[in-house]
C-alpha cells in the first residue's frame, strides 16, 4: 500500500500524522509499527490519525497509536501536531478546533506566537489520597485522574514510591533528585511493566528545581524514552500541586524542549499545556500488506 504522510515533532516527540478525512487506510498493528520503525519505516514515537468528526460538537477524530502499534486513549505533543497539520493542510479554518480522543474531547488553540495550548480536559481527582489499592487502578485509571501514594516493590535498585495521575491515560510519576543521573533506562521498563498496572502506565521522572520550574522525562508506555511526553507533562505537574510543591503555572523543561503546564488544582479546573508543534517534512512510503 502506498500511502502518504507528514511527519512532525513538539518537543522532540516525534509522530508520523496521515490524513483519513477522505477514507480509511486500514492499517493493521503492524503495519503502524513497521511505520513507527526508525530503520525499516519512516520512524516515529507515535502514529496520529485525522479523521472526520464523529459527532456535532467535534471537529476531528483524533486516533493514536504508540510505536509498538497499540492504540491508546490520549497524546498531548501529538495534539498540538495534530491541530498545526489539520490548519496547514486547510482542513479547517479555525485556530481552536475540538477533537474527539479515546480519553474524551480535547480543544488545541493555534497561538500567535506560532505556539500550541491544548485544553487538556479535567482531571477527576477524587477524595484525598487514599491508601493505594492495586486492585482498584485499572477501573480507577481509565478514565479518571487519581493521585495516590504507590510504593512499588521494583527490583533493583531500590524500593520506588510513585504518584499514579491518568491524564486518559496512566502515568505514574516518581520524583527524583537529578533526573539528568537518574537510572531511566532501567527502572523505566519496569515500572512501565509492573504487575500494578495492568494496562501498562507512563514512567514519568520529575525533577522539581523550584515552585515554577522543573525537569522530567518520560520512559513511554509502548515506545520506550522520549524527548518528551505531553500528558507526561500535565501528570507530573498534577503530581507536584497535588503534593504541595509546585504553583499553579510550571515550565517543564524535557530533554526535547519547553513545556507549559498550568492547573489550578481544583476538582472543576482544567489543566492546560503549551508548547512548540513542527512540521520537519512530507513523504510517501510503500507500506507492506503482509508483515
Ligand atoms: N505513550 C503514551 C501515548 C503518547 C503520550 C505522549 N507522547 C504525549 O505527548 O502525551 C501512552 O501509551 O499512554
Amino acid at each position: 500500500m502506498h500511502i502518504r504522510f507528514t511527519k512532525m515533532q513538539g518537543a522532540g516527540n516525534d509522530f508520523v500524522v496521515l490524513d483519513e478525512t477522505q477514507g480509511r487506510l486500514g492499517l493493521t498493528a503492524a503495519q503502524y509499527r513497521f511505520l513507527a520503525d526508525r530503520h525499516f519505516g519512516v520512524g516515529a514515537d507515535q502514529i496520529l490519525t485525522v479523521r472526520p468528526s464523529p459527532a456535532d460538537g467535534v471537529d476531528f477524530e483524533y486516533v493514536i497509536h504508540n510505536a509498538d502499534g497499540g492504540e491508546v486513549e490520549q497524546c498531548g505533543n501529538g495534539s498540538r501536531c495534530f491541530a498545526r497539520f489539520v490548519y496547514d493542510k486547510g482542513l479547517t479554518d479555525k485556530t481552536t478546533i475540538r477533537v474527539q480522543t479515546l480519553s474524551g474531547v480535547i480543544a488545541p488553540q493555534l497561538t500567535p506566537d506560532g505556539r500550541v495550548t491544548v485544553d487538556m480536559g479535567l482531571p477527576v481527582l477524587d477524595a484525598p489520597r487514599v491508601p493505594f489499592d492495586a486492585s482498584g487502578l485499572a477501573a480507577a485509571t481509565r478514565h479518571r485522574a487519581q493521585v495516590w501514594p504507590l510504593a512499588l516493590a521494583a527490583p533493583a535498585p531500590a524500593q520506588v514510591e510513585v504518584v499514579v495521575v491518568s491524564m486518559g491515560n496512566p502515568h505514574a510519576v516518581q520524583l527524583v533528585d537529578d533526573v539528568d543521573q537518574f537510572p531511566v533506562a532501567v527502572v523505566g521498563p519496569q515500572v512501565e511493566r509492573h504487575v500494578r498496572f495492568p494496562q501498562r502506565v507512563n514512567a514519568g521522572f520529575l525533577q522539581v528545581q523550584n515552585r515554577a520550574q522543573t525537569k522530567l522525562r518520560v520512559y513511554e508506555r509502548g515506545s520506550g524514552e522520549t524527548l518528551a511526553c505531553g500528558t507526561g507533562a500535565c501528570a507530573a505537574v498534577v503530581a507536584g500541586i497535588q503534593q504541595g510543591l509546585l504553583d499553579a503555572r510550571v515550565d517543564v523543561q524535557t530533554r526535547g524542549g519547553l513545556l507549559t503546564i498550568a492547573w489550578e488544582g481544583g476538582a472543576q479546573d482544567h489543566v492546560f499545556m503549551t508548547g512548540p508543534a513542527t512540521t520537519v517534512f512530507e513523504g510517501q512510503i510503500e507500506i507492506p500488506d503482509a508483515l
